[in-house]
């Protein structure tokens, strides 16, 4: 569903921040892609919905080379991209059932959005989401209001509102405490293996890429230098990622299962 042809991205500034990438995701993959701090994990997630445009090479999403596109057709296409950040982008005074709504904003008029007149089909389609990650109970709470946690959780079931064909988490768990963290995790992959939905997340723990991940991307300085199952991985295939040897600052720990 997703392919980089010979990818580069160089920034402004002239740093290269993707260089030469090759690479293809397939329906219903769950990804995780690893990687010290500026290894370009963030540059390649936020290249598949173009919040960074890569400056050379093909990227195709469903058959189409996304770089070619125009306004109008990036946008149709981000409406099928539902996006996880570490700090959740909740809109803080709006309430939790508000902002999961605006998960389908992409097909709702701007004047039925404006009035905040939303169809009962996605009334339901937005609870039901909040459901699925545990909070439907807090649909009127202000989202301000919530853990850290729940946020993200909010987050989750804003983009399963979206009714979106892939979600990208950039870093979804690196404000959270290790057992929220754990659970955050455990409802990306269920959704992944229920909706069969193709998710890809970056995260610096590599305790956690290994318990979640089907497939593992490592990154350095712009490259991917590691591509495999999960289960072929082991401390040596990150230290070669990492280009030094594991430290504990690497691990989040905690793990529950
Ligand atoms: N807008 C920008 N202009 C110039 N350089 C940038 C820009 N955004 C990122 N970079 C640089 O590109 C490199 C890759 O950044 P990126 O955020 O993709 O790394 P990352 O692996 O996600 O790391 P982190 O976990 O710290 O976010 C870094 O060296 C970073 O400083």
């Amino acid at each position: 569903m997703i392919e980089f042809k010979n990818v580069s991205l160089v920034y402004p500034n002239g740093h290269q921040g993707l260089k030469n990438i090759n690479l293809k995701i397939n329906e219903g993959e769950f990804v995780v892609v690893v990687g010290l701090s500026g290894a370009g994990k963030s540059t390649l997630i936020r290249s598949i919905n173009q919040l960074v445009k890569p400056t050379s090479g093909e990227l195709y999403f469903d058959g189409e080379d996304t770089l070619k596109f125009n306004e109008r057709q990036l946008r149709k296409m981000r409406t099928k991209i539902g996006m996880i950040f570490q700090n959740y982008n909740l809109v803080r005074r709006m309430s939790v059932l508000r902002n999961v709504l605006s998960g389908v904003l992409g097909r709702t008029s701007t004047l039925r959005s404006m009035l905040g007149l939303f169809r009962q089909e996605d009334i339901q389609l937005a609870m039901e989401s909040l459901r699925r990650v545990g909070i439907e109970d807090k649909a009127y709470s202000r989202a301000d209001q919530l853990s850290g946690g729940q946020q993200q959780r909010v987050s989750i079931a804003r983009a399963l509102t979206q009714k979106p064909k892939l979600i990208l988490a950039d870093e979804p768990v690196a404000s959270l405490d290790p057992p929220t963290s754990h659970q955050v995790m455990k409802d990306l992959k269920r959704i992944n293996r229920e909706d069969k939905l193709t998710i890809i997340v970056n995260l610096h723990f590599i305790d956690m890429a290994m318990e979640y991940a089907d497939r593992i991307i490592g990154m350095r300085a712009g490259e991917i230098v590691f591509d495999g199952p999960a289960e072929e991985v082991t401390e040596k295939t990150f230290e070669e990622i990492y280009g030094r040897p594991i430290k504990e600052d690497d691990l989040l720990g905690g793990a529950d299962s």
